[in-house]
């Protein structure tokens, strides 16, 4: 008799492009949703991109995945999302070298506005929504809006492969393993505004002690060189690939979904980008913002970890990412009614 659990339905959109290249693999794989846990893919990209797309479907027969029990192509996101359970929003236009954050506004909104009514008239009504395709809270934004009879609780953006970026970078200053490094986070966009924080990160040392990280590495380096290195860690993958980070960006979304399913890990915080209700940390209400998170394993809620010690210069860079976050969202809006999208 079969161990498994009865399938769930996980929609990827944009699923011929580079990141899903990597990322269907690790859902069948289990990776996302456990080794018990079988998946109907619902792969939408668009008309023009099914050619490349029936490739991948090749390829995916090719690998046997024992967890894949179906997939549905498609070009229409009505089909797409049609009873789904999850839905990862990565389909969009990424920037290339030379094009700037507002290219992608315009480019995407529409995008996102078609799919959060799509996702509000179709999937579950408990479905859980990632958002990815840049810019991304913003994006996330005018999808949950859209989608206004879903929860703005199903919709997140993705902001774990800045954390994860951010884990990496302070374990290879201090000479630690990446799993050692605890309480790092992101705040605000998934832009170049973030505010990667180690002022409350620690290291747990062989003896199971902890240290401060900011006891370990100089402050000028945490607030500068750090923060320079992991805001413009997309843009340093573009430029030496010519292409926008795909691997390492499967490999966060993996982590985001696996981490919303099953919970966070005792003592571990994590980072996501959530629908702002105005109660934490005095961030306006209506911007989707990264925070500091912790799952409920049983429910899946995402609570926001409250009570940090927030001192000057971490405010500031909040306040700076949170203005550009409100800039963004006033600039999607503004071109959503003038194109009468
Ligand atoms: N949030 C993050 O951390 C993060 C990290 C990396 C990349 N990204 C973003 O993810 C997105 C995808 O990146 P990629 O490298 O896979 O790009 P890609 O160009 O390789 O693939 C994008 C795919 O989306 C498809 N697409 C375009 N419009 C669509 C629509 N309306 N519906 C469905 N599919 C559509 C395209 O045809 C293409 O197949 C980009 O916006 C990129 O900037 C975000
Ligand atoms: O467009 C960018 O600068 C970033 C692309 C992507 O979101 C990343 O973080 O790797």
């Amino acid at each position: 008799m079969s161990n498994l659990k009865p399938f769930i339905r996980v929609a990827v959109t944009g699923a011929a492009g580079q990141i899903c290249y990597s990322l269907l693999a690790n859902i069948c794989k289990g990776e996302m949703f456990g080794a018990d846990q079988p998946v109907v893919l619902h792969l939408l990209d668009i008309t023009p991109a099914l050619g490349a797309l029936r490739g991948v479907t090749l390829e995916l027969e090719d690998c046997s995945f024992p967890l894949l029990v179906d997939f549905v192509v498609t070009d229409k996101p009505a089909e797409a999302f049609a009873d789904v359970d999850v839905a990862i929003l990565v389909g969009a236009m990424p920037r290339r070298e030379g094009m700037v954050r507002a290219d992608l506004l315009k480019a995407n909104a529409g995008i996102f506005k078609a799919q959060g009514a799509a996702l509000a008239a179709h999937a579950k009504p408990s479905v859980r929504v990632l958002v990815v395709g840049n810019p991304a809270n913003t994006n996330a934004l005018i999808a949950l809006t859209t989608g206004s009879s879903l929860p703005k609780s199903a919709f997140t953006a993705l902001t774990f492969l800045d954390h994860n970026r951010l884990k990496a970078q302070v374990a290879c200053k201090l000479g630690v393993a990446v799993a050692d490094v605890r309480n790092t986070f992101i705040w605000g966009n998934h832009s170049k505004t973030q505010y990667p924080d180690v002022s409350h990160g620690t290291v747990t040392n062989a003896d199971g002690s902890l240290s401060r990280v900011m006891d370990l590495a100089e402050s000028a380096w945490a607030r500068d060189e750090l923060v320079t290195t992991v805001q413009t860690r997309g843009a340093a993958v573009i430029k030496a690939r010519k292409l926008s980070s795909a691997m390492s960006a499967a490999k966060a979304i993996t982590d985001h979904m696996r981490t919303w399913w099953f919970g966070t890990e005792p003592d571990d915080i994590v980072s996501m980008a959530i629908y702002s209700d105005g109660t934490h940390y005095g961030v306006a209400e209506g911007i989707i913002f990264s925070f500091p998170v912790t799952i409920d394993a049983a429910t899946g809620d995402i609570n926001v970890v409250d009570g940090l010690d927030i001192d000057a210069f971490s405010q500031s860079m909040l306040d700076k990412t949170q203005a550009e976050l409100i800039d963004e969202r006033e600039a999607a809006l503004a071109f959503l009614a003038e194109s009468n999208l």
